[in-house]
């Protein structure tokens, strides 16, 4: 009997389609997983901007979770807009209780367009109920910024912020790089509690359709630690597959447009983009190494 892996994403609906989980839910299908969805919050979205945001009551969260839970042979989950520390501690609770395993944790923090997505004192909870649960937490700069509070302006302060992350129970971190100044390169540093480190680099594309990339970015690495891959590969898949999203913008809407989730599958499928992956010692530090 043919199955498929199950997957789930507690995560804020976008009714733009690009974030959130609308582009979670489009990544797990691209990638062969079968999504479940907790919402923990209504936004009212576009490529413009956040123009509303109408949280979920605890209740309703837990009531899904456990919709999820009792029924459901979940191998892998991942979270995103959270809201407040009342959703973000019924989701704690619920992850618990039905023994999910393989957290991946977006801390979705602020919107492209500047809009929180969490409110300030939350963040607290974030730290102490959540990030102790987590096999992989994957902040921006920004994020990790506010997580460790550390400033990362060099290589030496990026791994700095992974340790005080990582000694917050988190079983390993991701900082990814979009945000960076580097006008050339996209690079995403991976540290883990067993000291392996792991550079993703990509060319940096040169574009505004940036909506959703983080929420993508973790739903596919979601989708392929559901589908058992180790981690080390799942981070490349992920890579690949938001590169390819950002290489092939669909020019929807009339500001940061989103991703194109549908691109990596139909690249693979024609092989028209070939996004090599080569173990590279270009660097002395002894980082795998992959270019794109
Ligand atoms: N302009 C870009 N070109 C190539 N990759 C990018 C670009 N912007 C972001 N990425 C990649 O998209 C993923 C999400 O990164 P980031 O934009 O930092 O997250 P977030 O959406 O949470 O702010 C990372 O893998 C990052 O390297
Ligand atoms: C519901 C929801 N979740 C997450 C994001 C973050 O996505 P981005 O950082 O690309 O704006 C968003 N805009 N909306």
């Amino acid at each position: 009997m043919e199955t498929k892996a199950q997957v789930l994403t507690i995560a804020g609906s976008d009714s733009g389609g690009g974030a959130g989980i609308q582009a979670d839910l489009k990544t797990f299908q691209e990638l062969g997983a079968f999504g479940c969805s907790v919402v923990t919050a209504v936004t009212a979205q576009n490529t413009l901007g956040v123009h509303g945001i109408y949280p979920m009551d605890r209740k309703a969260v837990k009531e899904q979770l456990d919709a999820i839970g009792t029924d459901f042979d979940i191998r892998a989950l991942k979270t995103g807009m959270l809201f407040d520390a009342g959703i973000i501690e019924e989701t704690a609770q619920g992850i618990k209780r039905y023994g999910w395993e393989q957290l991946v944790i977006d801390p979705v923090m602020i919107a492209k367009g500047g809009a929180s997505l969490l409110q300030q004192e939350a963040v607290e909870a974030i730290k102490t109920m959540l990030v102790p649960l987590a096999a992989i937490i994957t902040p921006n700069i920004p994020e990790a910024e506010v997580l460790s509070g550390i400033d990362i302006i060099d290589k030496a302060s990026r791994r700095m912020a992974a340790e005080a992350i990582l000694s917050l129970g988190a079983e390993a971190v991701i900082i990814k790089g979009g945000h960076s100044t580097d006008p050339d390169i996209a690079e995403d540093f991976y540290l883990d509690q067993q000291g392996t480190a792991i550079l993703l680099r990509s060319e940096r594309l040169q574009t505004e359709q940036t909506h959703g990339t983080g929420c993508t970015f973790s739903a596919a690495l979601t989708a392929e630690l559901g589908k058992g891959k180790p981690v080390e590969e799942a981070l490349f898949t992920a890579k690949e597959f938001i590169q390819a999203a950002l290489a092939h913008p669909l020019h929807i809407g009339h500001g940061h447009g989103p991703t194109h989730h549908a691109a990596y599958k139909e690249s693979i499928e024609k092989e028209v983009v070939h996004l090599v992956r080569e173990s590279s010692d270009l660097f002395s530090n002894g980082y795998g190494q992959r270019r794109y």
